[in-house]
């Protein structure tokens, strides 16, 4: 995935002033940046979800704005809070995904069965999705974006609100889909998992790009955590501004 020059305004604010970035391919690049620094609106505008004002965002070669449909034949995608189809039960949207994507049928209810199996949950696929617990909804969601089996997957945020265990499992198979050749990217706040999963990260505040390259480039011989927070800058509470909650 290559992105040059994204840029994005919402009611006259710019909040991502012209981010370029290149993912190699079968590379496991982490996305981290502070609350609001424009990371989920840059990887919309990259998997062809919300319209850039400038810039272009290239899928293996492939423009995602111009060819938006071959762009995304090769994509999937985990995004942030987007709207799903809840009323299905979990084994009903992977069949649902699947035959929009245009698979055989035999096909989509195989691989149904291994992705309900994989994520642990076959023993609720009669519930419906609008009654799953976040970890859940996570799940099925990631599921969905693996059934085409795309080589390029756009993550935002895929552990949070998931148990160690089901974490475990996500981690295990995102390692092996790079092994064998796909290339991930993801969001998160969790440099633990960045530092341990991935082979890139780059470091995003205020809607730039501050950092970018191999895990060592980035760190430096230093932690994440703190390369991160000396790029950022620290977050102090000033002595006593909470002094009413002490009693
Ligand atoms: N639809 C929208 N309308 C108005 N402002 C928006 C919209 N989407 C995002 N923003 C603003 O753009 C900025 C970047 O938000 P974004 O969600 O991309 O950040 P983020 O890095 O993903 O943050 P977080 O880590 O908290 O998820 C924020 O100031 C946010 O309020």
């Amino acid at each position: 995935m290559s992105i040059r020059g994204l840029r994005k305004s919402f009611s006259g604010t710019e909040v991502v002033h012209g981010i370029s970035l290149d993912v190699p391919r079968g590379s496991f690049y982490g996305i981290v940046g502070p609350n609001g620094a424009g990371k989920t609106t840059t990887l919309s505008m990259a998997t062809g979800m919300l319209r850039p004002d400038g810039g272009t965002a290239h899928v293996a070669g492939v423009d995602m704005w111009a060819q938006p449909e071959r762009a995304k034949a090769g994509l999937g995608v985990l995004a942030d809070g987007l709207r799903t189809f809840d009323r299905l039960t979990g084994r009903e949207l992977l069949t649902y995904v699947g035959l929009i994507r245009g698979m055989e049928a035999d096909t989509v209810a195989t691989r149904t069965d291994s992705l309900l199996a994989a994520f642990d949950l076959a023993g609720e696929e009669g519930k419906l999705v609008v009654d799953y617990s976040a970890g859940m909804t996570k799940k099925i969601l990631l599921a969905s974006a693996l059934i085409h089996a795309p080589r390029l997957l756009v993550l935002d945020e895929p552990l949070e609100a998931v148990d160690p265990v089901s974490a475990q499992v996500i981690r295990k198979i995102l390692t092996d889909y790079v092994r064998n050749g796909g290339t991930v990217v993801l969001s998160s706040h969790v440099m633990e998992l960045v530092e341990g999963l991935c082979t890139h990260v780059a470091i995003i505040a205020k809607g730039e790009l501050l950092a970018a390259g191999t895990l060592d480039e980035v760190r430096r011989g230093g932690s994440l955590v703190q390369t991160f927070i000396d790029m950022v800058g620290g977050g102090a509470v000033a002595e006593g501004s909470l002094s009413w909650l002490e009693s």
